[in-house]
Formats: structure tokens, sequence, C-alpha cells
């Protein structure tokens, strides 16, 4: 399978370490302002500049690159993996849309372990909810990140959205002099040093907490996930693929 990836930072690096080992992958460049000397393969600064036809794009980088990557990819009816995070909400529906003509698999986190804590979300949520427990999520990820929350604590909050329907996501609540509201779920980040990516959900209620959490002890869960993505992909024609589609 002919592979692009567009980003070569800290997630794109490990991308590729773990294409360049896989027999079935093809690496046949790399998308990236910054021009690694190093890298076997060809190196781009965009999409427009590559004359060869991937048959699928894995995209660790920065939304900023969706247009270019979504232009490449309808005139070359390639499949493309998004894992890039913090896409609006125009965005979300640009990469929808192109859906309907290419197979995409998109999501805010590729590991096996955030696939099942949805499941339990689906589960438990709604019921803890009506039950009077608070809900609360916390994020913690390493000093590089640009984006906050995180991507998946935002996959998170709407999961449970879309079980108990009347929630309202808290940021911040520096500005607020009032108590917490029944439906309010609070979502925090802390950024430091070089933590790969926590997500706790705390339901806290009369005189007693449960708290789920997910632990990235490396960034391979996540390469792990984008690369069975882009298998899961090659005997789809078009369609938008979630973490669902894998696990
Ligand atoms: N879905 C998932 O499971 C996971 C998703 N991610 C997400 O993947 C993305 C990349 O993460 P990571 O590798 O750690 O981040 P890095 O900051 O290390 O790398 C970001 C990449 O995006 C490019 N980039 C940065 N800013 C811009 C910009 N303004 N316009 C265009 N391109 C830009 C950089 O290009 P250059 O090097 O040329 O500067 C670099 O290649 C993030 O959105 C992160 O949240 C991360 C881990 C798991
Ligand atoms: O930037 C990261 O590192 C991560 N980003 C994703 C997110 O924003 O949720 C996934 C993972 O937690 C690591």
């Amino acid at each position: 399978m002919k592979v692009l990836l567009y980003g070569y930072g800290l997630m794109g690096k490990k991308v590729a370490h773990q294409l360049r080992e896989k027999d079935e992958f093809d690496l046949i460049g790399v998308v990236s302002y910054e021009f690694d000397e190093k890298a076997p393969e060809a190196m781009y600064s965009n999409l427009t500049e590559v004359q060869d036809r991937a048959d699928v794009i894995i995209d660790f980088s920065h939304p900023n690159n969706l247009d270019d990557i979504l232009a490449y990819v309808k005139k070359n009816k390639t499949k493309v993996v998004f894992a890039t995070t913090g896409f609006s909400k125009e965005q979300l529906d640009k990469i929808e849309e192109a859906s309907k003509e290419i197979a995409i698999f998109q999501s805010y986190n590729t590991s096996f372990g955030i696939q099942m804590v949805t499941k339990i979300l689906r589960q438990v949520a709604k019921e803890f909810y009506d039950n009077g427990y608070d809900i609360e999520i916390l994020e913690k990820h390493h000093n590089q990140k640009i984006d906050a929350p995180s991507g998946t604590a935002k996959l998170l909050y709407e999961v449970m959205e879309d079980e108990i329907k009347e929630t309202t996501p808290v940021y911040d609540r520096s500005a607020l002099h009032e108590k917490r509201k029944k439906q309010e779920i609070g979502i925090q980040a802390l950024r430091g040093g070089t933590i790969f990516g926590e997500h706790e959900i705390m339901f806290a209620g009369l005189d007693e907490i449960i708290e789920i959490k997910h632990t990235a002890l490396s960034k391979d869960v996540f390469v792990q996930g984008a690369l069975a993505a882009a298998k899961a992909l090659q005997d789809k024609d078009h369609g938008l693929f979630t973490l669902k589609t894998l696990y």
C-alpha cells in the first residue's frame, strides 16, 4: 500500500518509523515544512508538489492542512486517515462532505483503550447523570501540545452528550460566580513534561466518586491505531469511518 505521511512532528516521525519497518506499507513521501535530509523518502512542503498517486494519506499534522489534503485525495481518489486534532465544526463538515466520494477515517484518538472507554461511557454516563452524579473530564498532555482541550476530551464529551442530550461543556470556571449546574460537564486541561496522554472521567455523587481513566504509556498506541485504520480503509470505496470500524 503506497502511503503519504502528512506531518513530520513528534507523531509523524513515529509513524514513519513504523511504516518503514512493515513490508505491507510503502512510504512514498512525507509532507512537512521541516526538511529532514536524513529521511529516506521524498519530502514535500505540500501535496500540490506530489506527482505520484498514494493509496492512503495518514495525517498527524495541523488543521491548517485540511484543504491541501482534501484537494489531493479528491483528485486522486486516495483514502485518508485524519488523526490530527483541533478541527473546527466547518472543517469537520468538509470532511463529512468529502466522505461522500472518498473513504475517510477520522478520530481524535486512535488507541484501542479510548474506544473501550467510549463503550463504557455509553453504558454508564446517563445512569450516573440521572442519579445525580456530577460529571467532569480531566486531560493531561505534554508541554509541546498546541490544542486544548485535547481532541479526545472533546470526543469523550460528545459521547456523553449523545447519551444524556442536555449537557453543556464548561471549559473555564474563573468568570463564573455561581454554583455548578447539573447539566454541566467540566473539561479541564493540564500541560507538562512528556505526558503521552491521560484522560479521566469523574462521576462525583453524594459521598462517593467513580473515575474511569485511560493512560497512554507511549505514542505507539496511537501509531498502531492509525496504521490499522489505513488498512481497514483499503476495501472501502467511500464513507466516514471511526474507531468503531476498527475495534
Ligand atoms: N488521533 C490520535 O490518536 C492522535 C492525534 N494526535 C494529533 O496529531 C497532531 C500532530 O501531533 P504531534 O506530532 O504531536 O505534533 P507536532 O507539533 O510535533 O507536529 C505537528 C506537525 O504539523 C505541522 N504543523 C504545525 N503547525 C502547523 C501549521 N500552523 N500549519 C501547517 N502545519 C503545521 C508541523 O510541521 P513542521 O514539522 O513542518 O513544522 C508538524 O509536521 C496533533 O493535532 C495531535 O493532537 C497526536 C497523537 C495521537
Ligand atoms: O497531542 C497529543 O499528543 C495527543 N493528541 C490527541 C488528543 O488531542 O486527544 C490524542 C492523544 O491524547 C495524544
